[in-house]
């Protein structure tokens, strides 16, 4: 399956250049350079660049099968090739462009990248023999450890390629699993993009352990074969074990799938675990790019701030922030959403997407500079009510607004009826953004007036901390206060109102 026809586009990261068009470009299938990146600098020597610089651990000999091989495929300095098939050459630059915003969200350093025009890519290396030649060329230049491809490959093009290129070739569905993996928070999350890795490891165990195991045995080049697909099963050595290691991954997929199906139940609980700390939580969701971590740094990074030691443990992407009036939340980047995710890998982004259906406020950003912000609205729409996050508050950030068209914000305010400009960038919008959050969070719901002795003052301070005062009154007898509280504050709390 090729997906590179069919992606959004998303081409501000990636300047474009054809600095080393001529020496590769052909008449008619060529490869153009479309990114080039700030190079940096430290140019390894030849001997160096030309090292195979595998990543350790990459064997079939898994120890432990959750530790599933690509999981410990570090991406480090990556060259991506597209194969582009249909389209125009603007959607196939988007299409890379958007690789390589994977990539970096991958914690990868984008070197550079490649598309090739084909008919349909190629069966055996999926850029051609000739092409893979070059690309090998291009990997040694750069110093390249990892080549992605934009798309998804068959278990025997991944072999083949490798053989070619001399370092890990991985396709847009590892890579995208990859950033999963990263991102996944809960149990079940970690368990839903864990089976999907199996899932996608299964068929591929061999290829890369293979020709890992021939370079490694410095047998030369992998002469053996044909086509793809039907190379590998007659790649003789290592077979057994092969076969071993794929009944181990069947069987703690199994196991996967009736813990994920027990964690459900427990997820219900937890939620509710949640709801007693009642600190409200505020989810920033929106498309790949669109600005999402660069708003929560914005929200949290001014000094705003809250240390509380009850969130002591919490991912490093939920950060505590606190709205003007001084009520304390929650707020949660989550993954980019990307359109056109292959099939079996919905299940797995819908797990990294949970926190959002747990939310009391959804900040959905979109970026007002991007072509077509309308349809980035729309898709990540469909997840979150897939999510079953639909009965979630949402405000509609509409994010970039100082390299937007006014146009285009305009007619996305007349749009949008919740929605206001920000710019994470210049931190226009940001103060109003905070207010609003302010007046969307839920409030406790119940009203009480208590008069606490002035012998109560944990109590007192349990209040400000955990409900809001609406009045406070020193009097003879005691502290007389107005607050809203949640329900258990308040079975506390009853036995202090005053007698009317
Ligand atoms: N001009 C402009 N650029 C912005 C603004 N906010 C973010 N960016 C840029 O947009 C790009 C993406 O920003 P991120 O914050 O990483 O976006 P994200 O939504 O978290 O992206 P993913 O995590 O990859 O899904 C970065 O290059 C930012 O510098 C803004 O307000 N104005
Ligand atoms: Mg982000």
């Amino acid at each position: 399956m090729t997906l590179s026809s069919s992606l959004p586009q998303n081409g501000q990261r990636i300047a474009q250049t054809n600095r080393r068009a001529d020496a590769l470009m052909e008449e008619d299938v060529a490869l153009s350079h479309v990114l080039d990146e700030d190079r940096d600098g430290d140019q390894l020597d030849r001997s160096e660049r030309a090292a195979l610089r595998r990543v350790a651990g990459l064997s079939t000999e898994l120890e432990d099968v959750t530790e599933v091989e690509y999981r410990q495929l570090r991406l480090e300095r990556v060259v991506l090739v597209g194969v582009w098939t249909s389209g125009t050459a603007v959607d196939a630059d988007n299409s890379l462009a958007e690789l390589a915003a994977l990539a970096e969200t991958a914690g990868a350093q984008v070197l550079d990248g490649v598309i090739q025009r084909r008919d349909k890519p190629d069966a055996a290396t999926y850029i051609g023999s000739g092409k893979a030649a070059e690309l090998r060329d291009l990997v040694m230049e750069t110093g390249a450890d990892t080549v992605v491809c934009d798309g998804e490959l068959t278990p025997g093009q991944l072999i083949h390629l490798e053989d070619v290129v001399k370092v890990k070739v991985v396709d847009r569905t590892a890579l995208i699993l990859d950033i999963f993996a990263q991102h996944a928070k809960s149990r079940e999350g970690k368990a839903q993009v864990a089976l999907a890795q199996m899932n996608y490891m299964l068929p591929r165990l061999r290829g890369w352990g293979q020709s890992l195991s021939r370079q490694m045995g410095g047998g030369g080049s992998g002469g053996g074969s044909g086509s793809a697909g039907g190379g590998m099963a007659t790649r003789g050595p290592g077979e057994t074990k092969i076969e071993t290691d794929r009944r181990r991954i069947r069987e703690k997929m199994a196991k996967m799938r009736r813990e994920i199906a027990e964690m459900k139940t427990g997820r219900d609980v937890q939620r509710q675990d949640r709801k007693r700390h009642k600190v409200p939580s505020v989810a920033i969701a929106g498309y790949t790019n669109a600005g999402k971590s660069s708003l929560l740094n914005r929200l949290t990074g001014a000094g705003v701030l809250v240390e509380n030691s009850l969130f002591a443990t919490l991912d490093p992407t939920v950060r505590k922030a606190e709205t003007p009036s001084g009520r304390a939340y929650t707020l949660a980047d989550t993954v980019g959403f990307v359109r056109h995710l292959p099939h079996h890998l919905v299940e797995a982004f819908r797990s990294t997407m949970e926190e959002v259906g747990d939310a009391d406020l959804i900040l959905h950003v979109v970026d007002g500079a991007h072509p077509a912000p309308e349809e980035q609205l729309a898709s990540v729409r469909e997840v979150i009510r897939d999510v079953g996050a639909t009965h979630v508050p949402e405000i509609v950030v509409v994010n970039k607004a100082d390299a937007a068209d006014p146009l285009v914000l305009q007619r996305l305010l007349r749009t949008e009826k919740h929605a206001l400009l920000v710019s994470a960038r210049t931190g226009q919008g940001v103060d109003d953004l905070r207010e609003l959050i302010d007046v969307e969070l839920p409030h406790p719901s119940v009203e009480l007036e208590v008069l606490l002795p002035y012998t109560e003052g944990k109590l007192v301070s349990l209040v400000y901390n955990n409900g809001e005062v609406v009045s406070e009154e020193h009097t003879d007898q005691g502290t007389l206060l107005k607050v809203r509280v949640h329900e258990e504050l308040a079975s506390e709390l009853r036995k202090f109102q005053p007698v009317a």
